[in-house]
């Protein structure tokens, strides 16, 4: 999907992903990932989500992310806190309290950035992204993310393809894109009433590779998910 799908979306208020509430499995599985209140998590592809103010009130600092301006400032409006702003390239950062949030690309966000990040909290985010844009975004958070960086990954499979988000994610293409360069293990697994599949995995940036040894790419699994 390119930028002016969403766009479109965010122009014609289309937010059927938008959740009214905290996300129910970031709620009862986050504890699993044992942050430190103070850790900074990016919340990748993040809408106006109601689940940074959860990460927030967690303590932790937040790095949001999305394409659209309008995401940004409806969530920044909804928020009494004054705001910072300032213009970095592409991106338009703007500070609130302990949320940076960024418009603008996630593949463009500086490595610097991203190395200071201990966990990632992916919901509706590569679920967003199309099947030819999947292994680059996780290759891009594997060189970007240290060693030890954790992730909650949430993702839905529905019964039928879709032809446009969320598309279906299934634990095998979860094992395919991170295995090679993140432990996996899976947490959960439920089938709602309407067929549609839910699962929630937590993720663990392994050691770099010894000098001399190529780099793992995605699909090239060395772990396979528990
Ligand atoms: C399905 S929504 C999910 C929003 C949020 N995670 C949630 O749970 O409500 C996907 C979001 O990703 C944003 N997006 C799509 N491609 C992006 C990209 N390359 N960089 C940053 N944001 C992107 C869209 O603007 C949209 O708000």
């Amino acid at each position: 999907m390119d930028r002016s799908y969403w766009e479109v979306v965010w122009r014609d208020d289309d937010l059927g992903f938008h959740q009214p509430q905290v996300n129910r499995h970031l709620q009862r599985f986050w504890s699993r990932l044992k942050l430190a209140p103070e850790s900074r998590v990016l919340v990748p592809l993040c809408g106006k989500s109601l689940d940074m103010d959860w990460l927030l009130s967690e303590g932790h600092e937040v790095i949001g992310v999305d394409l659209s301006e309008k995401a940004q400032q409806d969530y920044l409006a909804s928020h009494a806190e004054p705001v910072r702003y300032a213009e970095e390239n592409s991106l338009k950062l703007a500070w609130q309290g302990r949320l940076l949030f960024v418009a603008g690309d996630v593949f463009h966000l500086k490595q610097e950035m991203l190395r200071s990040v201990d966990a990632v909290y992916d919901r509706a985010a590569l679920v967003a992204l199309p099947k030819a844009v999947r292994q680059n975004y996780a290759l891009f958070l594997a060189q970007c993310l240290k060693p030890g960086a954790k992730m909650l990954l949430v993702t839905r499979q529905a019964p039928e393809a879709r032809q446009s988000p969320p598309f279906n994610l299934t634990a095998a293409e979860v094992d395919e894109l991170y295995g090679g360069n993140f432990r996996i293990e899976c947490l959960h697994r439920e089938e709602r009433e309407d067929g549609v599949v839910e699962e929630v995995f937590m993720l663990k940036r392994k050691a770099p590779l010894a000098a001399g040894r190529l780099p793992v790419e995605a699909g090239e699994s060395q772990q396979s998910t528990s």
